[in-house]
């Protein structure tokens, strides 16, 4: 029960939060796929009108239709331009979702100005509400989800209210086209909009936990090399927006195979452990560490390379006289690692351009008596 209650806990709270880089990342996606499919469904959309009056609808009604379908278009493609531009507009998600959901309400306060009944009993415009909660998982965002639901609750609740108060008597409530209009079908449209949120919001949280599971590296939960692929881009990006230099420290732990033999795989593991935590704890804003295999991690500093040069070297320093433990009870021991450094945009303008080079220093600093930082080839 407890641990039901903490799960809970767990995910209200990573529901309503920011979600990390990578994250916003995938929604930004989300939000463009969204938008493309928001641009069909409008066009689509301007045909509902017309099958309504070659159905033999009534005109008015679908003028209305007409009128909504045509500013829904022209908002539509608005939406997409925007969302091209992802990573600029960080609040689209929240605006557009915003956006669809009063455009239902609109579409079915102004079908209220014709026949109330239309208000409340149309399914077609209200299944809207449905199909603008159930787009924002693609959103993968916890906070744009809820505030679908939030907003079509209390939007399509006060319509609701606003319409059976100002019906002038029960009779204005029943339509032949429609139905009658009861408290009980509107406290049910209530419910399934909840549902409908909730479904959608775990779909959002499984998503999240999916990409930041594949983003992790399970033995010392430090991001792995899938993570690094996804977030270079980005950093590299902001830093030429910024002006600035980054710099990719590839880390190499120094006879870790010597290690293994002596103490151990499970002695070692724990000592890498150890090693991992102290690296992380020292890593700054602006750093960034990831394990991109076995015995080597990366390093990212928003720093030119003679900068980062300096703050590596401090490290292996302090990482050196760092007395680790080898087993419960064991000899403390000390680790070591090597580095080679490769600075963007002059090494390179990629990951892999930059992983090449910054390797070739590494070698380099193997080469020439490990326990060294190396920035440049000698
Ligand atoms: N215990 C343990 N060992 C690992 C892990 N990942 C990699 N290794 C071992 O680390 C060793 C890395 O070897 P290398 O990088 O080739 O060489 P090295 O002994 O570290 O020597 P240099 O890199 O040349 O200084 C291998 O024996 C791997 O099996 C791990 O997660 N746990």
């Amino acid at each position: 029960m407890l641990a039901e209650e903490r799960g809970l806990k767990a995910i209200v709270s990573t529901l309503l939060s920011r979600p990390d880089e990578i994250m916003l990342e995938v929604g930004a996606g989300g939000e463009l796929m969204v938008a493309r499919l928001r641009a069909v469904a409008a066009a689509l959309l301007l045909l509902l009108p017309l099958a309504n009056m070659l159905g033999g609808g009534r005109i008015d009604e679908s003028l209305i239709g007409l009128a909504g379908a045509v500013v829904f278009n022209v908002v539509a493609q608005v939406w997409l331009a925007l969302s091209r531009r992802r990573r600029h507009f960080r609040w689209l998600p929240f605006v557009t979702t915003a956006a669809d959901i009063t455009t239902v309400t609109l579409v079915l306060a102004l079908l209220a100005t014709q026949h109330l009944p239309a208000a409340l009993n149309s399914l077609i415009v209200w299944c809207g509400y449905l199909l603008a909660i159930g787009l924002t998982a693609l959103r993968s965002d916890g906070r744009v989800t809820l505030l679908a639901g939030g907003l079509a609750l209390v939007q399509y609740g006060l319509l609701a209210v606003i319409v059976i108060a100002i019906a002038p008597s029960p009779e204005a409530l029943i339509s032949t086209d429609y139905g009658t209009v009861t408290a009980g079908s509107q406290w049910q449209r209530l419910v399934l909009l909840v549902v409908a949120t909730l479904i959608a919001a775990m779909v959002v949280y499984r998503t999240q936990q999916l990409v930041q599971m594949s983003g992790t590296d399970d033995m010392t939960g430090l991001p792995n090399r899938t993570w690094l692929i996804h977030r270079m881009p980005q950093l590299f990006e902001t830093a030429d927006e910024e002006g600035c230099s980054l710099t990719l420290a590839l880390i190499n732990l120094d006879r870790f195979r010597r290690l293994n033999d002596e103490i151990g795989l499970s002695g070692a593991d724990r000592a890498m452990g150890q090693f991992v935590d102290t690296l992380d704890a020292m890593t700054d804003s602006g750093e960034w560490l990831a394990r991109v295999r076995g015995d080597e991690f990366v390093l990212v500093l928003r720093k030119p390379i003679g900068t980062a040069w300096e703050r590596v070297d401090a490290i292996r320093r302090i990482i050196g006289e760092h007395a680790f433990e080898s087993d419960r009870g064991g000899e403390p021991m000390h680790l070591h690692f090597s580095a080679g450094l490769a600075s963007y945009p002059h090494d390179g303008r990629s990951l892999s351009a930059l992983l090449r080079r910054a390797d070739l220093r590494l070698q380099e600093a193997k080469r020439t008596g490990r326990n060294r930082v190396v920035l440049r080839e000698g």
